[in-house]
């Protein structure tokens, strides 16, 4: 088994800048030169910010939150912001106008992604990370005020040709107001953000060029100061499609939405093609371990081991040792050689629950029928034949019995794993029904 890499910078690098070049974390910026001399010298004071529109972060997020961890590494203090105002308004999507969701509901996700945040960030030091929400700023400021110190720097010429605005200029639907309004709340907190911290550099997704150059503007424009920007690439997968977002579902940085074991899996499953690229977004492994995982890829790709170090790189920055050892433990007691037995109520569930075949059951049900109705065989006699040639287990043990049942079998009172030969594998929960009768 490999260790866990130490959160730390990479020793090849000097300059943070080079690393996050190396990285590929830099799509576009204000100024590269002047970004390399700033972030190669005396700390500064960056930030980046994320909408409540979900009850949690996601992968994309933390592609941002680990470029934050990177620069508060490399001595650098950051501000992590929470969009109280901006979250109610709703940043414009290219498609189409947002849903509005309601105040209350907005102030929770507030403060899930407040304590979110911090869980990726140091509190420790000399840099410690400091959480600001832009409701703080905005709730108290008159709409004349508004208007008259932020709106009159903004140009409606220039408002108009951000890519989101103009993509929405061109639809049948338009946009509202307040969408387009949005970049102006999130120049006025870069502003802000300067004026309270000296704040000078704001870091966001390359969607958010448009969004991160109205605060640059604003400062340049009301203060005399030039700020930057860094817009990191978006994180796509092998097809091309947002990175960890399939059907609309997201992987959730929330082990309630996306389980450890999912997460886990989830790295497990990338493909050969962006495996190394991810290493370099999402793992603390220094180039000289992520060079040697790239060969090991090239010569024996079937030894999948740089998406192993991935996942539990990953995963363990995500959910921390004990919660991705235990993904590990699932995973092996499902397709390798570990112990059903010994897992965890929570992982073990989650491990029935990611199971392409799935049924649920009584407790008593008959092993036969549940060997069908999981659809690991056609029928009832296919059952009785594979049972006969030693080729069915349920959690790991051999049925013999053609009239065995999931009585006594079952592992923490409800789930069971039946195997038909060494690798089709099917799910059951027996927990549902017991409760319902
Ligand atoms: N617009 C950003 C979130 C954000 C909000 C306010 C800011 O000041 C900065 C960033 C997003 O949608 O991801």
């Amino acid at each position: 088994m490999t260790e866990l890499a130490p959160i730390q910078l990479d020793p090849a690098f000097p300059n943070v800048w080079d690393e996050l070049q190396y990285r590929g974390s830099v799509h576009v910026s204000t100024d590269p030169e002047a970004l390399r001399f700033l972030l190669g010298g005396a700390p500064i004071t960056f930030y980046c910010g994320f909408d409540p529109t979900a009850p949690s972060l996601h992968l994309g997020n933390l592609a941002q939150l680990i470029i934050m961890r990177r620069l508060q590494l490399a001595g650098h203090r950051p501000l992590a912001l929470v969009g109280g105002s901006t979250g109610l308004i709703g940043d414009p999507k290219p498609t189409a106008e947002r849903q509005l969701n309601d105040r209350e509901t907005v102030a929770e996700w507030v403060t899930y992604l407040g304590e979110q945040m911090l869980r990726f960030l140091s509190a420790e030091g000399d840099n410690p990370v400091e959480l600001v929400n832009n409701l703080d700023w905005t709730a108290p400021m008159s709409t004349v005020d508004f208007l008259r110190e932020i709106g009159k720097h903004f140009r409606v010429g220039t408002m108009l040709r951000k890519d989101a605005v103009a993509s929405r200029m061109e639809s049948e639907e338009g946009i509202s107001y307040a969408e387009f309004s949005y970049q102006v709340l999130q120049g006025l907190d870069f502003r802000e953000l300067f004026l309270r911290y000296g704040c000078i550099m704001q870091l966001g997704g390359s969607d958010q060029w448009g969004n991160l150059t109205a605060g640059t503007e604003l400062i340049r424009k009301a203060e005399g100061v030039h700020a930057h920007a860094l817009g990191s690439p978006l994180v796509t997968d092998a097809d091309g499609k947002k990175f960890g977002k399939s059907e609309g579902n997201a992987v959730w940085l929330d082990p309630q939405l996306t389980t450890p074991y999912a997460m886990y899996q989830f790295w497990l499953n990338q493909d050969d093609a962006i495996v190394v690229q991810l290493l370099k977004t999402f793992t603390f492994l220094p180039s000289s371990r992520i060079e040697e995982l790239a060969q090991a890829t090239a010569d024996a790709p079937f030894r999948r081991e740089a998406q192993k170090e991935l996942a539990l790189q990953a995963t363990s920055f995500i959910h921390g040792e004990p919660a991705t050892q235990q993904a590990i433990a699932a995973s092996h007691a499902l397709f390798g050689a570990g112990d059903l037995q010994a897992l965890g109520e929570d992982t073990l569930a989650a491990a029935v629950a990611s199971l392409d075949k799935q049924a649920t059951a009584t407790p008593d049900a008959p092993v036969l029928q549940l060997l069908q109705e999981t659809g690991l065989v056609d029928s009832l006699s296919d059952a009785r034949r594979a049972i006969a040639q030693g080729g069915v287990s349920v959690n790991n043990q051999r049925i013999d019995d053609p009239a065995a049942t999931l009585e006594g079998r079952l592992l923490h009172g409800r789930y069971a794993v039946l195997r038909r030969g060494k690798k089709t594998l099917a799910g059951v929960d027996a927990g549902l029904d017991a409760a319902r009768a």
